[in-house]
């Protein structure tokens, strides 16, 4: 499946599935990410060695991987923060070579490990800011007459409607999770690449979590790096698996269970710790 960067899709095009009866917003029915011989050299160390992805709509596609294998790597090079060779296209549009602002205007968004909300804003105008319908400083602090549509549609989203005016800084640790994930949909981030949304969750929220990236990933394209491997086996969709710096699988959570490369690697001597503390949740098999 090759693209010409910036060619836009047309209507019909052939090489995405779409299900049958499935209702998606036209803006998102054709969107895949298309990653190529993906490098990342840090002072001649290879961290990511030649990885190819293919991630389409309507997917929910777990990286998963061993302490060291390059997950995060691969989000950061695909967002314009770290050093990459290859080719990463989104929507026809070739993200490598980038900065990360022209990247997020692709439609590219990602969260990080730590929730990255204002603490001292409300829900609603933490959501406002996203979508960049702020009103100026001095009139956040009052009630909105008005609130965006899309604003709206993400606080239903992410479940945080009845909580709109509480300060953030208030918010449990995975609603502050739900949040930041909102704060993607209003700037209408049509790639969402989460990394670890559900470090530090407990059961409850993992679940809702779950549920709510199914939600999501049914219209856009959604990757997740996560070593929670209940989680994984609960609502990936589909997984790749990353082992010092390439992919070593990929397939339904059935299939990589299977693959013997992939036990190897979790369980055996290849270990796949480089440099490293070994954690007890990455030697788990999928
Ligand atoms: N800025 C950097 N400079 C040098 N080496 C780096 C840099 N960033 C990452 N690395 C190295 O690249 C390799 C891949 O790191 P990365 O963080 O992508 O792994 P990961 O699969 O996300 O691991 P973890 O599950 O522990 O988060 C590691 O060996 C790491 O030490």
């Amino acid at each position: 499946m090759s693209t010409q960067a910036d060619e836009p899709r047309t209507e019909g095009d052939p090489q995405v599935p779409v299900q049958v009866g499935e209702v998606v917003d036209p803006r998102f029915r054709h969107d895949y990410l298309q990653v190529r011989d993906l490098r990342v050299v840090f002072d001649g160390f290879v961290a990511v060695d030649g990885v190819d992805l293919t991630v389409t709509q309507g997917d929910l596609r777990f990286l998963i991987g061993p302490n060291g294998a390059g997950k995060t790597t691969i989000v950061d090079a695909i967002t314009g923060l770290a050093p990459a060779q290859g080719s990463v296209q989104f929507g026809g549009v070739e993200l490598v070579g980038k900065a990360s602002h022209r990247v997020a205007r692709a439609g590219v968004g990602r969260t990080f490990q730590t929730a990255s909300v204002f603490d001292g804003l409300t829900v609603l105008q933490n959501l406002d800011i996203a979508a960049g319908a702020a009103r100026r400083a001095r009139t956040l602090v009052r009630p909105r007459r008005e609130v965006p549509p899309q604003v709206e549609q993400a606080l239903d989203t992410i479940g945080l409607g009845h909580l709109r005016e509480r300060p953030a800084g208030e918010l449990a640790h995975g609603q502050k999770q739900w949040l930041e994930i909102g704060m993607l949909l209003v700037q209408d981030a049509r790639l969402l690449l989460l990394d670890e949304p559900v470090a530090g969750m407990s059961h409850d929220e993992r679940n809702e979590t779950g549920r709510l990236l199914q939600r999501i990933g049914a219209e856009r394209t959604v990757v997740v790096v996560e070593h929670d491997m209940d989680f994984l086996r609960s609502f990936a969709a589909s997984v790749t698996v990353l082992h010092q710096g390439r992919v070593l699988s990929e397939g339904t959570v059935a299939e990589v269970q299977k693959d013997p490369q992939v036990i190897e690697v979790y369980l055996g001597s290849a270990g796949g710790n480089r440099g490293t503390t070994p954690r007890r949740d990455t030697t788990e098999v999928p």
